[in-house]
């Protein structure tokens, strides 16, 4: 197991990936997008024609899901089965059902267990992990617990300077309609007890590694001295 567990949540283009997985290779850590396992199990569900909102089906096709992930932050790679899934998940008609996936509670328990065993089984020193509950429910104890956030705005600027085939507007009512659904299920908008809010609205992209680098060597310096 990783000696060292960092910690990170947000809402939808607060930086999470991208700043994790620069962190992550900065300190020569892996680094665990656990957004992917719920978007490749949205994206099987779909590809077998179950509604993605039938709870009872998405469960029943649990036990065929053959989900991996490469925790390598430098190439991180998601397959379902001997599909390589990397870029189809990230594509609106995916992003536009995870939600209705991720709210259910059998789905949480089950994508948890497999966060966990992945995290026991890192080779590095450390594991950044990042997504909506770790610093609540999968790594609570985690050395370092970090909240990224951003103004809606500007993550919605973000957003959209990377979606160029989409309209701002639309992009911008995705992210805030999946950040509306999601903070229904998990509250990754305030920061719990001893979780350290870092806020890249006014950053650009390094001062923002650099800020949840000085918080992650500032966090595990104190847990390793108790
Ligand atoms: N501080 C920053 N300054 C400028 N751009 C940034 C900054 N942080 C992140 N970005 C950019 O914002 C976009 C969204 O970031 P990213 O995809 O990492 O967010 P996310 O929180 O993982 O989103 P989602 O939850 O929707 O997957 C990316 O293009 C990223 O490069
Ligand atoms: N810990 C998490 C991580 C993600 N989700 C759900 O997955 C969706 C996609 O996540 P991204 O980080 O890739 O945007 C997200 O919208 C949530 O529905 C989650 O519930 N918990």
């Amino acid at each position: 197991m990783a000696d060292i567990i960092v910690a990170i949540d947000g809402p939808a283009g607060s930086g999470k990936s991208s700043v994790s997985k620069a962190a992550a290779r900065r300190l020569g850590f892996d680094y665990l997008d656990t957004g992917a396992a719920y978007r490749a199990l949205a994206w099987y569900v779909l590809d077998r024609g179950i509604a993605p909102d039938n709870s009872d089906a998405v469960l029943a096709s649990l036990g065929a899901f053959d989900y991996s992930i490469s925790i390598d932050p430098s190439e991180p790679v998601v397959m379902v089965g001997d599909a390589d899934v990397t870029d189809a998940i990230r594509e609106p008609r995916v992003s536009s059902v995870v939600s209705a996936i991720a709210r259910v509670p059998e789905v949480r328990t089950f994508v948890t267990g497999i966060f966990r065993s992945t995290i026991d089984a890192a080779p590095h020193p450390g594991i950044v992990v990042e997504g909506r509950d770790i610093t609540t429910v999968v790594a609570p104890d985690a050395d370092a617990r970090i909240l990224l956030t951003a103004a809606e705005e500007v993550r919605m600027a973000r957003r959209s300077a990377e979606l160029t085939t989409e309209s701002a507007a639309d992009v911008g009512e995705q992210l805030r309609s999946r950040d509306r659904a999601d903070s229904r299920v998990v509250d990754f908008l305030t920061a719990a007890d001893g979780v350290v809010t870092v806020d890249s609205t006014h950053l650009d992209f390094d001062q923002t590694v650099d800020a949840v680098l000085e918080v992650i060597a500032r966090e595990t310096t104190r847990t390793s001295h108790g």
